[in-house]
Formats: C-alpha cells, sequence, structure tokens
C-alpha cells in the first residue's frame, strides 16, 4: 500500500477489523514504530473527528503531528499544468506538495466535493496531485468521492455491536438544509460490498447513488419497507447525484424516529443536524452508536498509519 485513498487498500475487511480490535485493547503497543516521524494534516474543510482522532492516533504510534488549515490558510493553489498563474492562485501544487513532502513523512489531506460538477469531483484533483508530486504516503481524511477512514470505523463499530451471522444494514437517507457530499454514502456502501451482511439502501427518488458504486444493491424508495427488522439503520443524507449536488427534496418525513427504528442501533459519521435528520430520542437512547463510532475513528486511523509506518 503506497498510500491510503480508496477502500480498495483493503484486501480483507474482516483481518484489518480485527487488527484494529487488537489495537485498541493495547494503544501505545506500537509506540516506538513513529519515533522520528512526523505527520502533516492538511485541512480544506472543516473538521472536528477527523483533525483530533488521526493525531490521537498518531500520538499512539510516537509520532508527531502538524495540522494546517489549509484551505483558510495556505495559498491558493493552482493544479494545472502550463497555467500562466497572473490571477488569484498563488502558488502550484507541484511546489506545494513536494515542499510539504520535505517536513513530513506521511500526510493526511482533506478536500471534499464541490458539488458544481462531477467530472471535476471524481477527478480528485487535490488527493491525486499529491500523491503524485509529494512522493510520500498519502491518506484520504475525505475527499471528494469517498471517506474511507470514516467507513473502517464503522466497521469495526458494526462487528463491536453485532450479534447476529448475517445482520440486516440499512442506509437510508435523511433530509438536510444543505447539499452534502456523497462520500460518506459511497464509502459506506463500498464497505458493505466487503462483508457478508443483508445491505439495503433506501433514499427518496432522485437521490440514487452513483449507479457504478451501488451495482447489485437493492435500493428502496419506501424507508418504512426497507428498515422493516433492520439491526443497524446508518443515516446520512447526501444531495442528488443525477441532478448533480442539488437539495431536491427536504420531505421531513425521512427523518429517522425512534418509532421508525424499532430495535435496530443507529449510526451517523457525525456532524448530525438533530431533529432534522434524526429526532433527539433517537441519538440520547442506549441505540445510539456515534459516539463508538467517533471512538473508532482513532483505531482506524492508528491502523492505516500504523500499516504506512511499517513501509517506510
Ligand atoms: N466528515 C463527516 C461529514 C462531513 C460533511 N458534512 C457536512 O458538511 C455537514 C455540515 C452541516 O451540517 O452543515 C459531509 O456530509 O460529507
Ligand atoms: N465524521 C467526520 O469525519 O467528522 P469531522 O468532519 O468532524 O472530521
Amino acid at each position: 500500500m503506497k498510500h491510503f485513498l480508496s477502500l480498495q487498500e483493503i484486501q480483507s475487511l474482516p483481518s484489518w477489523v480485527s487488527e484494529a480490535v487488537e489495537l485498541k485493547k493495547d494503544p501505545y503497543r506500537d509506540h516506538a514504530l513513529g519515533r522520528g516521524k512526523v505527520l502533516c494534516l492538511l485541512f480544506f474543510n472543516n473538521s472536528l473527528r477527523t483533525r483530533l482522532s488521526t493525531q490521537k492516533a498518531a500520538l499512539h504510534l510516537g509520532m508527531e503531528v502538524m495540522v494546517m488549515n489549509f484551505g483558510s490558510e495556505g495559498w491558493l493553489l493552482e493544479y494545472e499544468d502550463g497555467t500562466i498563474m497572473d490571477q488569484g492562485k498563488a502558488e502550484h501544487v507541484r511546489e506545494a506538495a513536494q515542499v510539504i513532502a520535505q517536513y513530513c513523512d506521511i500526510v493526511g489531506i482533506r478536500a471534499f466535493a464541490g458539488l458544481k460538477d462531477r467530472k471535476t469531483d471524481e477527478a480528485e484533483q487535490t488527493l491525486t496531485a499529491f500523491a503524485r508530486y509529494a512522493g510520500i504516503p498519502v491518506v484520504n481524511l475525505e475527499s471528494s468521492v469517498g471517506h474511507p477512514l470514516q467507513a473502517l470505523a464503522d466497521a469495526i463499530t458494526i462487528a463491536e455491536h453485532n450479534t447476529r451471522k448475517r445482520p440486516k444494514i440499512v442506509l437510508s437517507w435523511a433530509p438536510h438544509p444543505r447539499p452534502l457530499p456523497h462520500a460518506v454514502a459511497n464509502s459506506f456502501v463500498e464497505m458493505m460490498k466487503k462483508q457478508d451482511v443483508e445491505f439495503v439502501i433506501t433514499n427518496p427518488e432522485g437521490y440514487d447513488l452513483n449507479p457504478e458504486i451501488r451495482q447489485g444493491i437493492t435500493v428502496e424508495h419506501d424507508q418504512a419497507k426497507a428498515m422493516e427488522g433492520a439491526d443497524f439503520v446508518y443515516t446520512k443524507n447526501w444531495s442528488s447525484f443525477t441532478d448533480y449536488g442539488q437539495v431536491i427534496n427536504q420531505d421531513k418525513n425521512w427523518m429517522v424516529t425512534m418509532e421508525k427504528l424499532g430495535k435496530a442501533r443507529f449510526m451517523h459519521c457525525l456532524p448530525v443536524r438533530r431533529n432534522v435528520v434524526v429526532e433527539d430520542a433517537v441519538l440520547n437512547s442506549p441505540q445510539s452508536l456515534v459516539l463508538a463510532q467517533a471512538n473508532n475513528r482513532t483505531y482506524s486511523a492508528q491502523l492505516v498509519l500504523k500499516k504506512l509506518l511499517q513501509q517506510l
């Protein structure tokens, strides 16, 4: 594994999950591994969990960490080659990436989808350019189309709470006032495909995810029907894929309630808007796994950093 850009890096999800569960029991076990190694985290977008859990993971591994809010504090980057840079962009990613690589051993990057143009987002410009020019391992901290560290944390959380041989897991769209990226939902779907589970996606008409990603998965437009007998309900808003990046429905009836949830466990990557995406009662109940998911972000990041350090 040269970089950790997507879940494609994971050959056997069950073995990664077991490894993560093991290192969670003794988080400082590999403290010598990262000595003298520096992790640099670049944020082009806001973050709470990713920023802190990845730092915590690096500290467990004995690394030193540098964090930069690149989106608000860095120079505006040019990505195209051959451009005459006489407009707003001050620095080319060729220099920026190579300079950063002189200061650290692994770089983590968060760069969300712009949601204006699908092709631009799918090109993963920021992640791809850094992977090309930096020459050091790049970790995806949520890119345009994926959030693999989140999906790995979710897999760990499901494994820790599952009591059935083949659980029923539902990914449900929920309303949101703003257009949100597809990254979390995409990676969750990809992670589900790597497990032996009964998996259903439910969303309103017009919100079907990228057909390449949901290929082979049942999409049910009736939320109540989809949630029948569910063991885990993973909730997330995403903007329309076909009407790219648009909010075309804010139907409050899609909010997750205690009544709809039944006996299922509730999951969400956070941050979550209370009483829009999910009602208070669900988040306040013992059926909610959101804090366990956030906790497992440390161990998903630690496992990935450990594997990358072992290859340096
Ligand atoms: N990293 C977890 C989710 C980040 C992002 N959510 C958000 O931007 C929510 C912002 C808001 O609620 O206004 C997303 O959906 O991909
Ligand atoms: N779940 C998640 O990635 O949270 P942050 O956006 O706060 O990092």
